[in-house]
């Protein structure tokens, strides 16, 4: 099995060989996440040619050959030939995270089916049985946490970073983030006034708290 991270690829460079299909659906979720994308390829999908047009990826239009990958974080071997795929997997070197989409024996890493709102990342992997389940539990994800789910954890975000500063107390501040986090305050919408109001009972009881504390010292005095 596996071990599940989110990795970092912004402004990191990602090879990726091959211009079909496949390699335009890991081009898209590269450029989401901010890679520095060049792709390899003597042929590419119209998509592929425009981003390249564009600038907004380079295109090495060419087959590939093994000096393609200096200077890569990541490699991805998308082309429709087995024999390439093997040879771009070859040249790799030591440290290089490689993804080879014909063949998941060879692969450092295995892409997941993924469903993105504001901050929060839906990641479902099969790890190469069947992509296809992989795609189907991803839509009815897609389904269940809908874009409304975007600006609910963009506050969350943002209710953190107040609850950090303004709740001194371990307890207290677990306690707020799991009614933030509870689906009825979601529901509610009223998000900000909410949280003003779980923030003032939380002071409250630190005051208490406070006042307990000082009638305690004065006992062991
Ligand atoms: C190992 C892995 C390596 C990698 O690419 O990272 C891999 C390998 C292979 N895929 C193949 C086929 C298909 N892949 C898809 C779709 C996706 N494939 C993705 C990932 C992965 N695919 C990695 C494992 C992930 C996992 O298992 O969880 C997804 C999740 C992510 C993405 O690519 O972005 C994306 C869904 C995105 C979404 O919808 O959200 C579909 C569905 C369709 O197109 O309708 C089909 C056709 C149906 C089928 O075959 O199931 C084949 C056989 C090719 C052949 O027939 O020869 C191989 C090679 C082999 O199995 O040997
Ligand atoms: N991992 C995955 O998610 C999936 C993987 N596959 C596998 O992926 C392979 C690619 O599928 P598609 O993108 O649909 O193929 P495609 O035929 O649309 O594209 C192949 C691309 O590879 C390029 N290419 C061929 N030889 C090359 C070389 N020597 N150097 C550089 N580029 C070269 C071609 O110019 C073309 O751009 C399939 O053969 C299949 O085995 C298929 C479906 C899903």
């Amino acid at each position: 099995m596996g071990y599940s991270v989110i990795l970092q690829v912004r402004g990191r460079r990602a090879v990726v060989v091959g211009g079909g299909k496949v390699a335009a659906r890991k081009i898209r979720g590269l450029l989401e996440a901010g890679a520095d994308v060049v792709m390899i390829a003597p042929k590419a999908e119209p998509e592929l040619q425009a981003l390249a047009a564009a600038g907004t990826i380079g295109w090495c239009i060419k087959t590939f050959a093994p000096g393609d990958l200096d200077g890569a974080f990541l490699v991805i071997a998308a082309t429709n030939d087995r024999g390439v795929n093997e040879a771009v997997a070859q040249a790799a070197a030591p440290g290089q995270l490689v993804n080879v989409v014909d063949d998941p024996e060879r692969c450092d890493f295995h892409v997941p089916a993924v469903v993105r709102r504001g901050p929060l990342t839906i990641a479902v992997s099969t790890e190469g049985a069947s992509p296809a389940v992989a795609r189907r539990i991803r839509r009815e994800l897609e389904e269940q946490y809908g874009e409304e789910y975007g600006p609910y954890l963009e506050f969350l975000q943002r209710a953190r970073d107040i609850v950090l500063r303004e709740v001194d107390d371990v307890e207290g501040r677990k306690r707020l983030f799991r009614a933030l986090a509870a689906d009825s305050f979601r529901q509610n919408g009223r998000w900000d006034e909410e949280l003003a109001g779980l923030l003032a009972k939380e002071k409250e009881r630190g005051e208490e708290r406070r006042g307990e504390n000082d009638e305690d010292s004065n006992i062991h005095c």
